[in-house]
């Protein structure tokens, strides 16, 4: 078999050899492939027959569930723009955002990104909530199991990020790609470059190429799936709070076939308050923090203002 694209993590090696593996791919690359992780291809393929049949559904019932002040539910075509200096227009994707159900009027709902999901019509799209929400229990329990890992190739205890994650912050994205090639010279992409913003991110495709990752600052290189594997990677939260052992790398998806993609991502944050500084372990010689301490919250919401025309405008609840 021809060289992976970046390494291998599986989840069926003994812990040790995992985390080194782990290590490196977090070093040199910011992104790796997870096999052997325990999450069944039926529940996955599950999924994206779901997100399939939301996404065909029309603008006007679509947008019954457009993104409220939680930030929870729908983005249209082009209201996300990952990459603002380069791009001309809004990237060509449409997306659902869920996360941690949160009751509403409860004291954590008082916290930006905290509330209830919209859900589709269940008579519309029968068995659409269930098979997002076991997906989304799925990826959360290896999200889980990847901390513990993290932690380990780090050099921590096992447990260690476990305290900031009792109330973690999770963001399922659903994503819709139109068929519409992506163009350099016309500032179009399908997802224009940029880094995550949290701490791990865990990505199913549909199979279609068009994931790019960038490790040098130059060259653009594809990173195509492998059958069952998640696509893993770095945020910028975690690039903080390693003060920059592990990297948050540059990527971005560029369509060249000229097909519709469907993807779904997972963002795996902890705690809101959870806080965010340098691990004494990662400060070289005395060398000081490079980034001043942090919350999670306050990352990711500086983050989402920068990148989404409805964030700002949700969250205020002004009319967008
Ligand atoms: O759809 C993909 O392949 C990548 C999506 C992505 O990078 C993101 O949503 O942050
Ligand atoms: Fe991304």
């Amino acid at each position: 078999m021809e060289d992976p694209a970046v390494p291998i993590v599986s989840l069926a090696a003994p812990e040790a050899e995992a985390a080194e593996v782990l290590r490196l791919a977090c070093t040199e690359h910011g992104f790796f492939y997870l096999t052997d992780h325990g999450v069944s291809e039926e529940l996955v393929q599950a999924a994206f027959a779901a997100q399939r049949a939301f996404f065909s559904r029309t603008l006007e019932e679509k947008m019954r569930i457009k993104a409220n002040k939680y930030y929870r539910g729908y983005t249209p075509f082009a209201e996300e723009t990952l990459d603002p200096q380069r791009s001309r227009h809004g990237d060509s994707h449409e997306g659902l955002y869920y996360g941690r159900h949160v009751e509403e009027g409860s004291p954590e709902a008082e916290l930006p990104l905290h509330g209830p999901n919209q859900w589709p019509d269940e008579t519309a799209l029968p068995g659409y909530r269930a098979a997002t929400e076991a997906y989304l229990q799925a990826v959360a329990a290896l999200g889980c199991r990847l901390l513990r890992l993290l932690a380990l190739s780090l050099g921590l205890a096992a447990d260690h990020f476990s305290p900031h994650f009792t109330r973690p912050m999770l963001f399922l994205r659903p994503l819709h790609y139109s068929a519409e090639r992506s163009s350099e010279a016309e500032g179009l992409y399908a997802a224009g470059a940029h880094t995550d913003y949290g701490m791990l991110t865990f990505l199913r495709t549909d199979g279609q190429p068009g994931l790019q990752i960038c490790t040098d600052g130059a060259a653009w290189r594809d990173v195509p799936p492998i059958p069952g594997a998640f696509h893993c990677n770095l945020g910028d939260m975690l690039a903080r709070w390693t003060n920059g052992r592990y990297r948050s790398t540059l990527h971005r998806v560029v369509n060249r076939t000229g097909r519709e993609r469907y993807s779904i991502a997972f963002f795996f944050e902890p705690n809101f308050d959870a806080e965010v500084a340098a691990l004494p372990q990662c400060l070289e010689h005395e060398q000081p923090p490079l980034f001043p301490p942090t919350t999670a919250g306050a990352h990711i919401l500086e983050r989402y203002n920068a990148t989404h025309a409805g964030y700002g405008a949700a969250a205020t609840g002004a009319a967008a």
